[in-house]
């Protein structure tokens, strides 16, 4: 980091400060993805620091061992596989066990996401995620930490109210049973409702990590597509106002406006009262991961031109 801005200083004559902020808080990005193909894993040995948590979807139509194998590979590429389990797929405990049993083994696994998931109807024992956070189950197969879903956008399903509940709820079941959380929020394509949800947190005394989350670069297409499954509001126009695709001809949408938005607010916390806290981005990878990881590594490294409408553009290496 120093070594960085003594970098960017000789480059610049003087320290642009608004780089420098955007590009410390990139440095520590993670990721998530579904699968991991060899130019993934090749981006991210590239760039990515070893032992990078990268998080692996459990989408509800797959089975068990497709995750698997990609928490595997992440572990075998040098990186920290970080499952996603969404109970409410879960048909019983015993498949539940075999599961993570097997990916604690062989991985490494440690550390996992626990999220309802978007089944409407549960399959087995667990309707919501403090179920499985208060049974005592993942720390008996030696998780030591879970990461919960925030929603700084809502949730299309779930009112406020009973997200924030459901929120303190798993915060306070983890606590109580020993194990350590952070909190993974749901994609989202404007700075604004993020910063106020943090905001928010932090006054109702929440002092975890905070992994903000970001749609990595896609085509608009396809982030149009996955804010549908992953009921994100987001409209195309509203999308192409946030990610600035009026400057990007080839239809390619980076989240640099809302990363430059939150990580200013960060910053301006910080300088003000107290800060944030701990306060991380985690790119959702639709574009591919190794897309995501070239992006964030060329943020991280300050090689971004600021634009005049509150974004920035990755320059050519
Ligand atoms: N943010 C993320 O990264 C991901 C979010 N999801 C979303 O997670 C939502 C719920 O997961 P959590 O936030 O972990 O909630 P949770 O499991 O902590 O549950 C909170 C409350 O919502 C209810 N609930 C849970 N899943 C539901 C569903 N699919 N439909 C209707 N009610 C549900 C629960 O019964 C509980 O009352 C799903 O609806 C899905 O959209 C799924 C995968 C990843
Ligand atoms: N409601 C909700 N559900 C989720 O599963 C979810 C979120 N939100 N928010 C953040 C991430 C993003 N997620 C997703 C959702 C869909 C695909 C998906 O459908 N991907 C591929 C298929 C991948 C494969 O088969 O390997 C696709 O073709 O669209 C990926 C990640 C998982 N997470």
């Amino acid at each position: 980091m120093v070594q960085m801005q003594a970098a960017l200083r000789r480059r610049d004559g003087e320290m642009d400060e608004t780089i420098v902020s955007i590009a410390a808080f990139m440095a520590r990005a993670t990721f998530e993805t579904t699968r991991l193909g060899p130019d993934d894993a090749g981006a991210l040995r590239a760039h990515a620091a070893p032992g990078t948590p990268v998080y692996v979807s459990a989408l509800p139509a797959k089975p068990f061992a497709d995750q698997r194998a990609v928490v595997e590979a992440v572990r075998a590429a040098g990186f920290e596989p970080v499952p996603h389990l969404a109970v409410r797929s879960v048909a019983s405990i015993a498949a539940l066990s075999d599961h993570l049993g097997r990916m604690v083994e062989r991985a490494g696994v440690s550390r996992v996401l626990v999220i309802g998931g978007d089944r409407s109807e549960a399959a087995g024992p667990f309707r919501a995620a403090v179920e499985l956070i208060e049974s005592g189950l993942l720390q008996s197969l030696g998780i030591r930490e879970v990461g919960i879903a925030g929603y700084p956008d809502g949730h299309p399903r779930l009112a406020p109210i009973a997200l924030e509940r459901a929120l303190a709820a798993k915060l306070a079941a983890a606590g109580e049973t020993g194990l350590a959380a952070h909190i993974v929020t749901q994609f989202t394509v404007a700075a604004d409702p993020v910063v106020g949800w943090l905001a928010r947190l932090r006054a109702e005394g929440i002092d975890h990590p905070v992994r903000v989350g970001f749609a990595g670069p896609a085509s608009v297409a396809a982030l149009l597509r996955y804010a549908k499954i992953c009921g994100v509001r987001a409209s195309a126009q509203g999308l192409a106002r946030n990610v600035g695709l009026a400057r990007d001809m080839l239809g390619r949408a980076a989240p640099d406006r809302v990363v430059r938005g939150v990580a200013a607010a960060c910053r301006r916390a910080a300088d003000g009262d107290g800060g944030f806290g701990e306060v991380t981005p985690h790119l959702y990878a639709f574009g591919g991961l190794a897309a995501a990881v070239r992006w964030a590594a060329a943020v991280a490294a300050g090689r971004i031109a600021l634009d005049g409408g509150g974004g920035f553009a990755v320059m050519p290496p």
